[in-house]
């Protein structure tokens, strides 16, 4: 086994990775399970929008010239000729002096152009009267005022959000055609694993990272495929590492990737022929994460550690996956943020601390969220962000000037602040 490994910047290792990966092909769904998904192809607008001209109130709809001179001492009366309710039309042409009753939604009928609302006018039996000349156009929704045919209303490779739902709706695309989703294998290895409802013997601990895992996955809209717990023997590892290959599109592996003696997963990889991409990234938590390509497939060999796990999950496997699915921004935002404690010692890695992140009068604090070792587990529950801290020969202190990379963009703030 190679004991001295090189570490490389995590900028190149995040390049490595992503630089390998593709999208996946292109699926056919309906637009009812749309959401979420990555749109293949661009969502062009199949017709005018609106397609014809509408009212944009409840009231009447005349002729702007036969409201001409109308004022409070000169009111003008009109008749009330016919009416378009919402989801009708008249051809009706309208005579001097005549109006439609119309409703919001309905089509103007052509020899209209201007409508009245109900509220700008003194109505009788069949009659009503304006105190105010109108405009050609005035409360009309003119055909094509939003977009036309042609338009370019959502481009492929972006996320298919409620908005794009209603596109979609509108322009009756019910088929949509989206990315596959990839398959993700997890493993988590480790002769000290246990599942939750087994007994806790001595030196045996619940397995947290397979679940956690699994949530990371979740939390960007993919499935995974869990993988019994396996302990750490290289032979029964490797049986199963090849067995995944043949049911995933990506592996991720949690344990065994140090230098330890029973750290398997560097020889598997070895073992299977795969592309070794790094296995020592200079960073802390997560310096053994260890990435290697066999094919089109990524293998994801996390450290065992919790934070190290979670760390290296959201830097090196969600930009890949978030390629797979065919997003066209696949990094987690960086946000400027000022830092809420202390890391007075330097070092030379660079570290990624989960925190909470806050918004207060519309700046961005970041607090380191408690016990921050690699083996943690607690502070992750509370943490919506990692704040970054580059590597080099001074420490930090609270006030200063941090990069927090998002984790958790759905995390609210607890008031009202418009
Ligand atoms: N001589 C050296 N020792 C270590 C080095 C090193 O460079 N030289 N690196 C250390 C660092 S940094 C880390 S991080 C760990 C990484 O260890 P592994 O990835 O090989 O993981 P394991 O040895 O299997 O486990 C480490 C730790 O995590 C616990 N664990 C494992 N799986 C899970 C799970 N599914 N859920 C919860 N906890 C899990 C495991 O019990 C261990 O405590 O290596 C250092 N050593
Ligand atoms: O991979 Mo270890 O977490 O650097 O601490
Ligand atoms: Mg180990």
């Amino acid at each position: 086994m190679n004991l001295n490994r090189t570490p490389i910047a995590v900028s190149e290792a995040v390049r490595r990775v992503v630089s390998g990966i593709s999208p996946l092909p292109v699926e056919t769904i309906s637009y009812t399970e749309s959401y979420g998904r990555i749109l293949a192809r661009n969502l062009a607008a199949s017709m005018d929008v609106p397609r014809f001209d509408k009212s944009a109130m409840d009231g009447f709809a005349i002729r702007a010239k036969d409201s001409r001179g109308a004022s409070g001492e000169n009111r003008i009366t009109f008749k009330v000729a016919a009416e378009v309710p919402a989801g009708a039309a008249s051809d009706y042409e309208l005579n001097e002096n005549e109006a439609f009753r119309i409703m919001t939604g309905a089509p103007v009928p052509k020899s209209a152009d201007a409508v009245v609302m109900f509220e700008q006018t003194r109505q009788d039996a069949g009659s009503f009267s304006i105190r105010r000349p109108f405009e050609m156009g005035e409360n009309i929704a003119i055909q094509g005022e939003e977009c036309t045919v042609g338009d370019i209303i959502v481009s492929a490779g972006t996320l298919i959000n409620p908005g794009a739902v209603a596109a979609l709706a509108t322009f009756g695309y019910k088929d949509v055609e989206v990315y596959r989703k990839p398959v993700v294998g997890i493993l988590a290895t480790g002769s000290e694993l246990v599942d939750i409802d087994a007994p806790l013997e001595v030196g045996k601990i619940r397995n947290s990272n397979g679940p956690m895992i699994k949530s990371q996955l979740q939390r960007m809209n993919i499935e995974p495929r869990i993988y019994a717990l396996e302990a750490d023997d290289f032979e029964t590892l490797l049986l199963r590492v090849q067995q995944m290959l043949g049911e995933v599109d990506a592996i991720i592996t949690t344990g065994g990737v140090s230098v330890g003696d029973y750290d398997h997963l560097p020889k598997l990889y070895e073992a299977l022929g795969a592309k070794e991409l790094f296995n020592k990234v200079g960073m802390r938590p997560g310096s053994v994460t260890t990435v290697s390509m066999l094919g089109s497939k990524p293998m994801f060999g996390l450290s065992g550690n919790p934070s190290a796990c979670y760390t290296g999950f959201e830097l090196f496997a969600r930009p890949a996956f978030m390629k797979m699915v065919g997003h066209d921004r696949i990094f987690a935002p960086v946000l400027n943020a000022v830092l809420d404690g202390d890391f007075k010692k330097a070092n030379p890695f660079t570290r990624f601390i989960r925190a909470e992140i806050d918004y207060r009068e519309g700046r961005v604090y970041a607090t380191p969220a408690g016990f921050n070792k690699s083996n943690a587990v607690t502070s992750i529950a509370k943490s919506n962000g990692i704040i970054v801290l580059p590597g080099g020969t001074r420490g930090y202190e609270k006030g200063d000037g941090v990069k927090v990379m998002m984790t958790d963009m759905t995390t609210g703030i607890d008031h009202f602040d418009i």
